[in-house]
């Protein structure tokens, strides 16, 4: 089942085109890792898929309600001063559940519950966001992206600043919602170990092309062009 078909995208910033002509689906279940050097493209894609920027040529089909697409940021785009507790920024992922309702009710505090309690990360419910560590940060960023949908998820490089051992565990936590909780997930990474590389299809920008297809095409490709 495709949750989203993107024809022909032509993205980018009023003369200057990014992306160009790329097409991809991205279908139930999928696990899309997306790669490329620093200002290729990765962030104008993801903005392209949230409708925060418009098509310049081609369209994006979305078989999906758009309110069911959650957006995990870079954790250096937030600020970890940010005078909040973990139990308010899990609940915030629910505001777009609220729809006229002013306050949080007993269904979104569940739901909040329930997303640190699938990180196992309910004991930090009480504490504020500043006095976390960077992995115990990025959790709670993905518990706030649960707490919004547990359709579709895109992580915009979920593994920054994380040392070796929280990246390993975030990794195999992301692994988990996609394949035992049937998330979708679209990745961004900067980690261009070919083992954090995982999940079933890649986007690639590279210099002239954009590769999109199988991760094990891909590993093909590189190996061949050793
Ligand atoms: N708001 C904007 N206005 C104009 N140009 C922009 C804007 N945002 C990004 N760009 C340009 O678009 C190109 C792609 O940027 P983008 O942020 O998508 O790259 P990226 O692959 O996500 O990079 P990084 O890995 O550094 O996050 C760059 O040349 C960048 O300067």
């Amino acid at each position: 089942m495709n949750l989203i078909n993107v024809n022909h995208l032509t993205l980018g910033y009023e003369h200057q085109k990014v992306i160009k002509d790329l097409s991809f689906t991205v279908e139930k279940g999928d696990f899309i890792t997306i790669i490329g050097a620093n200002g290729s493209g990765k962030s104008t894609l993801v903005k392209g898929l949230l409708g925060l920027i418009k098509p310049m040529q081609g369209d994006i089909q979305y078989h999906i309600d758009t309110k069911q697409i959650g957006y995990m940021p870079q954790e250096t785009k937030i600020d970890a001063t940010f005078p909040a507790s973990v139990e308010e920024i899990v609940l915030s992922g629910t505001l777009n559940r609220l729809g006229h309702r002013p306050f949080y009710g007993k269904k979104e505090r569940k739901l909040a519950d329930d997303s640190l309690a699938l990180l196992d990360i309910l004991d930090l419910k009480k504490k504020s966001f500043a006095d976390l560590s960077g992995g115990q940060r990025q959790k709670v960023l993905l518990s706030r992206a649960l707490s919004a949908t547990r359709e579709l998820l895109i992580l915009d490089e979920p593994s920054n600043n994380l040392d070796f051992s929280s990246r390993e565990e975030f990794y195999k936590i992301i692994h988990r919602l996609n394949k035992e909780e049937g998330i979708t997930i679209l990745m961004i990474t900067h980690d261009l170990d070919m083992h954090a590389i995982a999940g079933n299809k890649i986007i690639a920008f590279e210099d002239q092309e954009i590769f999109v297809g199988k991760i094990e095409d891909y590993r093909r490709k590189m190996h061949e062009s050793l």
